[in-house]
């Protein structure tokens, strides 16, 4: 594959990464999961995407960090909500710890675009036939679209989300706003919730908010992010805190600190006629 004057392929550790680097910005995305793995725009030279630095790069275990394509579901699979014991289909689905191929790069007036596919959109756990494709434009601000083709003869319903890790200076000093209505607590069994008017963090946050806010924006000191979405039934917001980063080994301890998850999601399930395609986006801003 012939890559535009923009594009090259370096190693990292097990798995292989396209970085682009144009007058816009530089990016990184890894080859093993179709996972962006950092995005710095040059007006202001800061990092937007958070990468744990005890991340796992040995290309079978998922990245801890990035924007995972979670894809044909969003967190467990249905069967393994109603059997616990039930290991056989992965969390958020199977194209995260894929190899994905690089179908185009092309480099343009206001920066570059990129699609890559997973090696194959099948997979156990999902009977609809699809075809997944990831379009990344890293310019002045990053867009990541998924678009999933019903490329079979009945319609399907899919979930899935642009799990996006952004990189914040203290999630203590954070705020979120942009998000209104009810959310789902999954840190308190799935029960509902007004969104609090002033969004802040100071535990174990893991919810689902079921309205589709076109812009949530992170207060960052002064530094905000801009989240801009479109395509999504759902917003979901996750920051692990400490106990729980200290659990995961692909974390370190206090890792939990300079992250937040603000992840554009179909939580509910989209349904995909017979040759429609469905665009899910975030642009980061
Ligand atoms: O550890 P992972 O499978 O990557 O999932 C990380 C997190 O993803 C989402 O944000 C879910 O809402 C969380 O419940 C989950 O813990």
């Amino acid at each position: 594959m012939l890559l535009s004057s923009s594009c090259s392929i370096i190693t990292r550790d097990n798995i292989q990464l396209l970085r682009i680097d144009n007058a816009f910005a530089i990016a990184e995305i890894s080859l093993f999961g179709g996972q962006l793995l950092s995005f710095i725009p040059r007006q202001d030279q800061r990092e937007r995407i958070w990468l744990s630095q005890a991340a796992s790069l040995d290309g079978k275990q998922a990245i801890r960090g990035g924007v995972p394509v979670c894809w044909p579901w969003f967190g467990d699979h249905a069967i393994k909500r109603q059997q616990p014991n039930n290991n056989d289909f992965p969390a958020h689905g199977y194209v995260r710890t894929q190899q994905w191929q690089i179908i185009n790069t092309v480099d343009n007036a206001s920066g570059s675009q990129v699609t890559l596919k997973p090696q194959s959109s099948l997979g156990a756990g999902f009977a609809g036939k699809a075809e997944l494709t990831l379009i990344v434009d890293v310019g002045k601000h990053c867009s990541l679209q998924l678009l999933t083709t019903n490329t079979g003869d009945e319609s399907f319903t899919y979930r899935c989300a642009l799990h996006t890790y952004f990189a914040v200076n203290n999630v203590n000093d954070c705020a979120v706003s942009g998000l209104s209505g009810k959310y789902l607590d999954k840190t308190r069994g799935m029960q509902e919730f007004s969104t609090p008017q002033s969004y802040r963090f100071s535990e174990e946050t893991d919810r689902v908010h079921l309205s589709q806010p076109a812009l949530v924006k992170i207060e960052n000191g002064n530094e905000p992010i801009e989240v801009h979405s479109t395509g999504h039934d759902s917003i979901v917001v996750w920051n692990p805190w400490q106990a729980k980063s200290i659990a995961m080994k692909d974390m370190q301890d206090e890792g939990y600190l300079s992250m937040l998850c603000v992840e554009t999601a179909i939580t509910q399930g989209q349904v995909v006629a017979v040759g429609e395609t469905h665009v899910l986006q975030q642009i980061i801003v």
